[in-house]
């Protein structure tokens, strides 16, 4: 299998939704379909935080949100947990800088996908050397969801990384919702990333359309 182009990833960005069995409102089977319905565009599977499940239950979840993810053939991507990755044969991983290196983690994964949280030009540009195919940039705005979440940037960053020529795709994530999601693509972002304006919605899917109406993306 070889590598996805950035072109690709670009596309597979637009609309990432993300969520654990924490996050969720309704269930979190139900939470997915209805995103998945609605036209998210990449799944994560984060489970973490408080009361996060573990062991048998988190590998038993996952594989039933990956079997959602596939019906509709949209990218199920893991958080964190790359031998659970392995064993679902996820379609790829998201790491933190306290995770394992990113040069590591893609000798483990082969072509599945490897995205990045990165904080500054420097983690964003080793991120690159690592060949990651996408980074995460945030927190955007002020998010509750992430109890250790870095500092409130706004798209500094993205506008910064872009301003240095660097183009690998971009996903910008914390505290997005319809109303502000559109500046993170005209810093020069490629994507948003949401937990709780899809998981915490009493309808997901509408939710999901009024993102996708707001990026300006046929459902
Ligand atoms: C995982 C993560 N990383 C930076 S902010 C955040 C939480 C985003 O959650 P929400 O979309 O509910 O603000
Ligand atoms: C902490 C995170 C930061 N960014 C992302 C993503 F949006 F996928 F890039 N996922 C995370 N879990
Ligand atoms: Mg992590």
């Amino acid at each position: 299998m070889e590598r996805y182009s950035a072109e690709k990833i670009k596309q597979l960005l637009k609309l990432y939704f993300i969520m654990g069995s924490n996050n969720s409102k309704l269930s979190p089977e139900e939470v997915l379909t209805q995103a998945l319905k609605g036209g998210i565009t990449i799944f994560q599977y984060r489970e973490k935080g408080e009361n996060a499940l573990s062991g048998k239950e988190k590998m038993e979840l996952g594989k039933r949100l990956q079997q959602l993810c596939k019906e509709f053939s949209v990218p199920f991507i893991v958080n964190d947990d790359i031998d659970l990755a392995l064993e679902l044969d996820a379609d790829g991983v998201h790491i933190g800088q306290d995770d394992e290196t990113a040069e590591a983690v893609r000798a483990k994964i082969g072509a599945k996908i490897l995205g990045v949280s990165a904080h500054s030009l420097e983690e964003v540009e080793l991120a690159v050397r690592a060949g990651a195919d996408y980074v995460g940039i945030g927190p955007i705005y002020h998010t509750n969801t992430k109890k250790d979440a870095k500092e409130v940037r706004g798209t500094a960053l993205i506008t910064d990384v872009r301003r240095q020529d660097v183009t690998i795709p971009i996903v910008g994530i914390g505290g997005i919702t319809a109303a502000n999601a559109a500046p993170v693509f005209h810093a020069g972002g490629d994507g948003v990333a949401v937990i709780s304006e899809i998981s915490g919605a009493n309808q997901p899917y509408a939710n999901t359309q009024s993102l996708l109406n707001a990026l300006n993306i046929e459902a």
